[in-house]
């Protein structure tokens, strides 16, 4: 019975979810007749044309007619009967497409390897030349043999090209050429790792089978890149659902994580922007709800409304079992909470009150008690250290360390700071309404009593939760295996909150993996972005310690990120204008565009400039996914979300970092740094949602994060 099967470059594509139905219902007949045909019998079949393309490199590679317009390519190795679909494009692409390509086996996991060798053979002289006045002593991997470069799975083609790099940039500019596995190790290995964690850390990781020079053999030994289908019930499966690439594909790191059986505690993944862990939380999510008994449930939860929603949609399109997935909540950390208040209360939901009205009170309570604090000063105390400590006497208080604050207080002075405290709770009471991390604290003592409801939960971008939150989660799951799968990067921290995990009775030591690909954004905008953090000090997300972003890397390329320098707000608009229309106009949807601005006003002048040059905008919290326009919303709304174009906005100095969000460095040094911090990773993750196009302008000063950075 032949084997029928995709290949991960036909997902990526996104072609096939464009193609007219027509030539959709064309290429499940093909591949109905590749099911039942053998080898010689489909060569011979008029209505597919099989074809092997005159300029071929593989012997194995052909195009097949799909209708009139359409031809598909496929790998169909002489020696036995698999079929493994790559491409469909229009006839001539598909020829070209196909010519360039060849097919090998990888030496060391006997996976099938598809290469641009065309592009390869091209560029390799080219490169050579260039590469001439460096001494090969010199370049990129020279501290690298070449035994120890065959032996990590490069060929010597590849092995000829990559000796040429003198430096990660000029390594960049031929991976896309390149075998996607041996790309992967010549990245590491010029990120800096040495062979021995390259091998450990990548190349045991990865699936493998019997190495032989076999196509048919490694088609089936390779996972991470072929969806090999049973039958034609699961092709019809497949094919009806819209094609996204990490529903299916997990890097070998990603499906490790994910897939492991248990883990004896809890777990957790880290790793920078767009490397995929809200993809692993929910294969994790797919994975726990197999195994789930009656009556257990999990709760699968994030930071905002518009990112739980999010999470909703893609749980949907990993799992359609309809009765799995009544048993999974999907909220935000606050929602819960509310929910728990309201069922432990009369039946009606706690009123909450924003961080801006939360301000006021403690105005008031300043002015009330003549005190000689700021009502900054008062929130951040109470935040940071009464509810993170969860003080509840002035006894408590007078105890306590006040880790992360700049200001001693003395012990009058803590009496005084506690009745604050207490005039604050009271009010709240009195007036029936509550602070969201209040609302947690409760909502945690009411769960400790009354016991967890959850068997697992699953939490995604973790490292905005404050202490009160993370005991809300502690006490909803019982410590048990499995209880609790975390996902963050602290590099992405844009509220101040730390943690210690492990004095919340959440222990992920020797539990944790790092993840280093990105899949959402081209190299060039990381290396860009990069630099807003290079040199600072990230503390990690459980203990104490830092985390890096040594090895993270893309296999995309785009364009280098541009930047605009205006003389005054107009001209920083008419740029941006320009920069949207130039986008549009290269068939981007308006709706994939975001514009990201510091302060709200910035973003009404943007929509007042876009509208008048003709283009629709909308709200990004206001937006679902088929709102039309380009989205403008604050940097702090962009969390979490993804865009194929991000213009940032008045990026000046007085706007990034915000001084009202910065507390000055007199009052608190600790806490000046603290906010510098959340303010600078801020910058860093508005910058990090841009996939292919990255724009920063700004009118006056630039901002000191990108004069620091080298970029202005
Ligand atoms: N194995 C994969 N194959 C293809 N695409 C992937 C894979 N893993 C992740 N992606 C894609 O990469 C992008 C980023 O993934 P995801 O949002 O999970 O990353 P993240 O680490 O949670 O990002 P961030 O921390 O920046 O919010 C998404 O478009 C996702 O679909």
């Amino acid at each position: 019975m032949p084997q029928l099967a995709l290949g991960k470059q036909f997902f990526e594509s996104g072609e096939y979810d464009e193609l007219p139905p027509s030539a959709r219902r064309n290429i499940r007949l093909a591949m109905e007749k590749f099911s039942l045909l053998t080898n010689a019998e489909l060569k011979a079949d008029k209505g597919l044309n099989f074809k092997n393309p005159k300029g071929r490199r593989s012997r194995s590679i052909f195009t097949f007619k799909v209708d009139n317009f359409y031809r598909g390519v496929v790998l169909a190795p002489e020696s036995g009967d698999s079929y493994l679909l790559l491409k469909v494009l229009p006839h001539d692409p598909a020829y070209d497409w196909a010519n360039k390509q060849d097919a090998g086996v990888n030496r060391l996991t006997g996976s099938v390897e598809i290469w641009d060798a065309e592009g390869l053979e091209r560029l390799t002289p080219g490169l050579e030349e260039r590469a001439a006045p460096t001494a090969p002593e010199q370049r990129l991997l020279a501290r690298v043999s070449d035994g120890d470069l065959t032996a990590l799975g490069i060929s010597d083609k590849v092995l000829r090209a990559a000796r040429t790099a003198v430096d990660s940039a000029e390594l960049a500019d031929i991976v896309p050429f390149l075998p996607e596995d041996q790309a992967e190790v010549l990245q590491y290995l010029a990120a800096g790792f040495t062979v021995e964690e390259v091998w450990r850390d990548i190349v045991a990781h990865r699936p493998s089978g019997a190495v032989t020079d076999d196509l048919d053999t490694a088609i089936r030994n390779t996972p991470t890149r072929v969806r090999l289908v049973s039958g034609l019930d699961e092709l019809e499966e497949i094919l009806s659902q819209p094609f996204v690439a990490w529903r299916t594909f997990l890097h070998p790191a990603q499906r490790k994580v994910a897939y492991k059986a248990s883990y004896p505690g809890s777990y957790q993944v880290t790793g920078g922007p767009g490397t995929g862990k809200t993809v692993v939380a929910m294969h994790r999510v797919k994975h726990l709800m197999t195994y789930l008994r009656p009556d257990e449930r999990i709760w699968l939860t994030t930071f905002t409304n518009t990112l739980a929603t999010a999470l909703g949609a893609g749980i949907r399109q990993l799992a359609d079992d309809s009765a799995q997935l009544e048993r999974l909540d999907i909220t935000t950390v606050n929602s819960q909470a509310s929910k728990v208040l309201t069922e432990a209360g009369d039946g009606r939901a706690p009123r909450f009150i924003a961080d801006a009205q939360e301000l006021d009170r403690w105005r008031a309570i300043v002015k009330d008690q003549g005190l000689e604090w700021t009502a900054e000063f008062l929130q951040q105390e109470y935040r940071h250290v009464v509810l993170a400590q969860r003080l509840d006497t002035l006894e408590q208080y007078q105890d306590a360390t006040r880790s992360g604050r700049g200001s001693r207080l003395a012990t009058a002075q803590r009496e005084r700071v506690w009745k604050a405290m207490a005039a604050f709770t009271e009010g709240l009471d009195a007036d029936g309404v509550q602070t969201h991390l209040r609302g947690c604290d409760l909502a945690a003592r009411i769960l400790r009593e009354r016991g967890p409801s959850f068997r697992h939960v699953v939490v995604d971008e973790a490292q905005d939760l404050h202490p009160a939150q993370w005991r809300f989660l502690r006490a909803a799951v019982a410590p048990a295996p499995d209880d609790l799968f975390i996902s963050g990067d602290p590099h992405q921290r844009i509220y101040d909150a730390k943690v210690s995990l492990k004095t919340l009775g959440i222990n992920v030591v020797g539990r944790s993996q790092r993840l280093r690909r990105n899949y959402r954004s081209t190299q060039q905008i990381l290396t860009w972005s990069r630099p807003l953090l290079d040199g600072e000090k990230v503390e990690s997300l459980a203990d104490g310690g830092t985390e890096s972003l040594a090895g993270y890397r893309s296999a995309l390329q785009g364009p280098v990120p541009t930047t605009h320098a205006a003389d005054d707000l107009d001209g920083e608009l008419d740029a941006l204008v320009e920069r949207v229309r130039d986008w549009i106009e290269a068939g981007i949807e308006p709706s994939s565009v975001a514009v990201a601005v510091r302060a709200g006003w910035v973003g009404k002048k943007a929509v007042t400039a876009l509208n008048g040059a003709g283009i629709d905008t909308c709200g990004l919290r206001e937006a679902d996914d088929d709102t039309p326009g380009v989205r403008v919303g604050t940097m702090h709304s962009l969390k979490g979300l993804e865009f194929r174009c991000i213009a940032a906005l008045g990026v000046a100095d007085g706007s990034v970092p915000n001084p009202k969000a910065v507390t000055p460095q007199e009052a608190d040094e600790l806490q000046h740094k603290a906010d510098m911090m959340a303010e600078r990773c801020l910058l860093f993750v508005v910058c990090t949602r841009a996939r292919d196009h990255l724009h920063v302008s700004w009118h006056g000063k630039p901002s000191p994060f990108l004069a620091e950075a080298g970029i202005a």
